[in-house]
C-alpha cells in the first residue's frame, strides 16, 4: 500500500474543472454534478470536512446565451462569468438538496489570501462553515478579478485556487477532477501509447515539458497548471490525486487508497 497517508486524511479539498461540468456539445454535464453532490454529500455524512472548488462559470454562462465559441474580450468573459456563476450555484443547490446538503458559495480573488488579515477571515468563514456541517463551494471571482502589471488579483487558474484553498485551511488531500485519467509522460490525447504515472514525488523539469496545454474548448491551463498547483502544495508538505471527472463515484475508492490517477506526495 502506498497511499497509506490518505487512509487517514479527514479535510479534502476537492477541484472539479470546466470540462467536467459541460460536455463537448456545450450542454451541462447534469450526471457529473449529481454524482459529485451525492459523493461529498455521503463523505460529509461519514464525517469528512470537504470543500469543493469549482470553475464553470464561464462555461455555464456561454451555455446560458447559447454561445459557441469563449470570447476573447475580458468584459464579455466577465460578463459570462457573471451569468454562469449564478446558474451553477442554482444547479449544486438543488442537486445537493436532494441529498439534504447544504452548500454556501465564497468568491475570492488572489489579494484575499494574499493579505493576512483578509486571508485570517476567509480561513475563520471557511472553519465556521465547516463546523456547521455546510459544504463550501468556491469560485475565482472572475467579474472583479485582474490580471494588470501593477495589480494583480487573478489566481492564474482555478487549479492555483485549489492549491491556494487546500493550503488556507491545511487540507490533508487535494483531489484534482479533470478530463484526463491522470498525469501521463506524454499528451494521451494526441499520443495513443502515453502511459500514465500512478505516483509523483517531485515536479521535475521533465515532467513539466510533458504537460501540455487544455484539452478541450472549456478547459483553460491544461497539465501545466496541475503541475503549478502540485508544486504549491509540495511546498506545503500537502498532497494531491488527479483522476479523471467521469469517475467521481470512485472517490471513495481514493479514500480507500486504491491506486487511482495520479498521487503527488512526497
Ligand atoms: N502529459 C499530459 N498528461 C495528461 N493530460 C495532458 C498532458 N499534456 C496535456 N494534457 C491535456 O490536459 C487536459 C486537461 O486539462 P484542462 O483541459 O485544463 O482540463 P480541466 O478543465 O479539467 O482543468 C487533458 O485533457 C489533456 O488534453
Ligand atoms: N473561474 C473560471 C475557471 C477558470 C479555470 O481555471 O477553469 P478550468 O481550467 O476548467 O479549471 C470559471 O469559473 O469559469
Amino acid at each position: 500500500m502506498t497511499r497509506k497517508n490518505i487512509l487517514n486524511a479527514k479535510r479534502i479539498v476537492i477541484k472539479i474543472g470546466t470540462s467536467s461540468l459541460i460536455l463537448p456539445n456545450g450542454k451541462i454535464n447534469l450526471s457529473n454534478i449529481d454524482d459529485l453532490a451525492f459523493v461529498l454529500s455521503d463523505m460529509n455524512n461519514k464525517g469528512f470536512e470537504v470543500i469543493l472548488v469549482t470553475s464553470g462559470a464561464v462555461g455555464v454562462g456561454m451555455n446560458v446565451l447559447g454561445m459557441e465559441k469563449r470570447p476573447m474580450e475580458i468584459a464579455q468573459q466577465q460578463a459570462l462569468a457573471s451569468i454562469g456563476q449564478v446558474e451553477l450555484m442554482s444547479l449544486y443547490t438543488q442537486m445537493f438538496h436532494r441529498y439534504s446538503q447544504k452548500v454556501s458559495q465564497l468568491l475570492l480573488t488572489r489579494d484575499v489570501t494574499d493579505f493576512p488579515l483578509s486571508r485570517e477571515n476567509a480561513e475563520n468563514a471557511l472553519e465556521a462553515l465547516l463546523s456547521l456541517n455546510i459544504i463550501p463551494i468556491i469560485n475565482e471571482n472572475d467579474v472583479v478579478a485582474i490580471d494588470e502589471m501593477d495589480h494583480q488579483t487573478k489566481f492564474g487558474d482555478n487549479d492555483k485556487l485549489g492549491a491556494i484553498v487546500a493550503k488556507l485551511v491545511n487540507a490533508d488531500l487535494l483531489i484534482m477532477l479533470s478530463d484526463i485519467d491522470g498525469l501521463f509522460d506524454k499528451n494521451p490525447t494526441l499520443f495513443d501509447n502515453a502511459k500514465i504515472f500512478t505516483e509523483i514525488n517531485s515536479i521535475t523539469d521533465e515532467l513539466r515539458a510533458a504537460a501540455g496545454g487544455a484539452g478541450s474548448r472549456f478547459g483553460t491551463g491544461g497539465m501545466a497548471s496541475k503541475l503549478a498547483a502540485a508544486q504549491i502544495l509540495f511546498d506545503n508538505q500537502q498532497e494531491m490525486v488527479l483522476t479523471n471527472g467521469t469517475r467521481i463515484r470512485e472517490i471513495s475508492d481514493i479514500l480507500a487508497g486504491k491506486e487511482i490517477g495520479t498521487y503527488f506526495h512526497q
